[in-house]
């Protein structure tokens, strides 16, 4: 017996220290032993080692959140662990923070560089688009704008492609005969397949056994919380998949990565598809030109997940909101209605044609002067193409660019308002600081996160006439004309907004003008209405709807 306590003392007396000494280097590492900072944001408590943990041992709550903004103002903090956090809130102050280069970067969580270490099998988080700062970053950026733009994004392919997509969707509607549909993954073939097209230049058959596997539980921002605390600690992406926790999130990223990487394989195999008009041709050509070794097969695969699991999810959801929303506000579908048919009838299908007005030319010029002012004043992203992205700092010199949905106000108010009343991602992705900078004042250290309040823009009375409604004219003013509200960013603002704010701009338009034109959509059963309980993404209500054929069915 002595002999086995002797044992058990000497073994921890050998692992004591050394189990104290990775203990101490991890917390170092961390940058746990800090806490406030001089002139930092007013906020929670930041104590070493804990940060604000102590008050929220699971991470903030959307509650702690909000009550933040509440009572520190534009600029409030807290910590999770060593990380210190930034809430940026106000519109004005958002433009001009996130416009600048030094709030740029993205910081590491799961479905960033966490799901990157899955994808290359522990190669490399740094791909794609969504996890790459800097120069790696850019190049893939603007590979992917430039390109979709040859594609024949925003030209009349990408819009045949679409509508041939949505007359399947509408045929699908059609045979359902007005009976109640469970609306939860009702978009996301359509929206996938669109996706697809431009992507690898095919798209599924809706009896596609594997396709169907995957959509049945797609990736979905709600349940990746980047400001879990576990989330925090270094390299914990490495293991993340053996933490139970995560498991369950994790599985349906892993779905999706190995679904892409099996269809990347059979594409390389595939001639015709590599020799079509779709952007992994594309970017295979640029590889085999051995130009930049940044170009090269992981980060082409990194940047194709991106863009599905960033692009596929918000669009889908959104949709299937515009519904939810419609079928509990059927005077606005009646209005919607009333102006599908009086500017687009029943005799053709709505088009780009309807989301443009011509605009004089003195005024495209005035617009054209602001795009380049602001893009030498470094307050935008280096739009390689701003014509195609539209990526401006300031929304006002887009739409007189490139006017939208103005011949049909109250459709382009009533796609907005959805945006609004959903509000998907309440505080867009994390952001982190790569130098030192001052923010509302304040001084702010490199390496701090920054979160983008769009919850506070897109919900405070303050901004909007109706704010607590969901109420179109939120977006139109006394004489019924379209009114942009500087407040409203569901795409994020600034150098790292919406890669694919086109694309989903586009794609939400014709698949909303489209169905309504032909159905009328009406709520059968409400299992659970918006959720907006998940700290940074909001999730789509479930429920039943049935739509019957309006007279423009045929
Ligand atoms: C309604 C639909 C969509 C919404 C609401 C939305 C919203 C957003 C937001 C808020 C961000 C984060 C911006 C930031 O970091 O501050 C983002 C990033 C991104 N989105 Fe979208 N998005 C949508 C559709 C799409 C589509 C269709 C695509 C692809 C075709 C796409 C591709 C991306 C990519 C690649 C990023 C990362 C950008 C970067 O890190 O620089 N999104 N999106």
């Amino acid at each position: 017996m002595s002999n086995v306590l002797a044992w058990d003392v000497g073994l921890v007396g050998a692992w004591f220290p050394t189990f104290m000494l990775v203990l101490f280097t991890t917390l170092l590492v961390l940058r746990v032993f800090q806490g406030r900072p001089k002139n930092f944001p007013p906020g929670m408590m930041i104590l070493p080692v804990v940060g604000s943990l102590l008050s929220m041992p699971f991470g903030p709550s959307v509650e702690m959140l909000r009550g933040l903004r509440k009572k520190y103002g534009d600029v409030a903090s807290f910590a999770i662990f060593g990380n210190r956090v930034v809430m940026v809130s106000g519109p004005k102050l958002i433009k001009e923070t996130f416009s600048r280069k030094n709030t740029a970067d993205h910081p590491d969580f799961m479905f960033g560089s966490g799901k990157n270490i899955i994808l290359t099998n522990g190669r490399t988080p740094n791909i794609g688009i969504i996890a790459t700062n800097g120069q790696l970053w850019q190049e893939q950026q603007r590979f992917f704008l430039r390109h979709l733009s040859g594609l024949g994004f925003g030209k009349s392919s990408f819009e045949s492609l679409t509508t041939d997509e949505i007359a399947e969707f509408i045929d699908v509607l059609v045979k359902e005969g007005g009976r109640p549909i469970e609306m939860s993954h009702l978009f996301h073939r359509s929206v996938i397949n669109v996706l697809w097209t431009l992507v690898m230049g095919k798209r599924y058959p809706y009896s596609h056994a594997r396709f169907n596997e995957m959509v049945k539980d797609f990736f979905v921002p709600a349940d990746f919380n980047p400001l879990s605390p576990d989330q925090h600690i270094p390299h914990i992406f490495k293991v993340i998949e053996y933490i139970p926790t995560h498991r369950n999130g994790l599985k349906s990223l892993k779905k999706m990565c190995s679904f892409i990487k099996e269809e990347i394989k059979e594409f390389m195999t595939n001639e015709e598809l590599n020799n079509g008009d779709n952007f992994t041709a594309l970017y295979l050509k640029e590889i085999e030109k051995k130009e930049n070794p940044n170009f090269n097969l992981d980060m082409m695969k990194g940047v194709i997940v991106d863009m599905f699991m960033a692009g596929m999810e918000p669009t889908s959801s959104t949709l299937t909101t515009a519904m939810y929303l419609l079928g509990k506000h059927p005077h606005v579908q009646s209005r919607v209605h009333e102006e599908l048919d009086e500017v687009v009838g029943k005799e053709r299908c709505p088009s780009f044609y309807d989301m443009e007005i011509s605009l004089s030319w003195d005024k495209r010029v005035a617009a054209a002067f602001d795009l380049i002012v602001s893009l030498v004043a470094d307050r935008v992203p280096e739009a390689t193409n701003p014509a195609f992205s539209g990526r401006t700092a300031d929304h006002h010199t887009t739409e007189a660019l490139f006017p939208s949905f103005r011949r049909l106000p109250y459709v382009k108010a009533t796609i907005q308002e959805v945006q609004r009343t959903f509000n998907l991602p309440k505080f867009s992705l994390p952001h982190i600081t790569n130098e030192d900078c001052k923010i509302g004042g304040y001084d702010i250290p490199k390496g701090t996160w920054l979160l983008i309040n769009l919850d506070d823009s897109h919900k405070s009375p303050e901004y909007w006439k109706n704010s607590n409604e969901f109420d179109p004219q939120n977006f139109l003013d006394e004489n019924g004309k379209y009114k942009w509200n500087n407040a409203f960013m569901p795409f994020g603002t600034g150098k790292r907004i919406c890669t694919g704010e086109q694309v989903a701009k586009q794609t939400l338009f014709l698949f909303f003008t489209h169905v309504m034109q032909k159905f009328n959509v009406t709520l059968v059963k409400e299992h659970s209405p918006i959720d907006d309980t998940s700290p940074l993404f909001t999730r789509p209500p479930r429920y039943t709807a049935s739509f019957t054929c309006r007279s423009t069915c045929d």
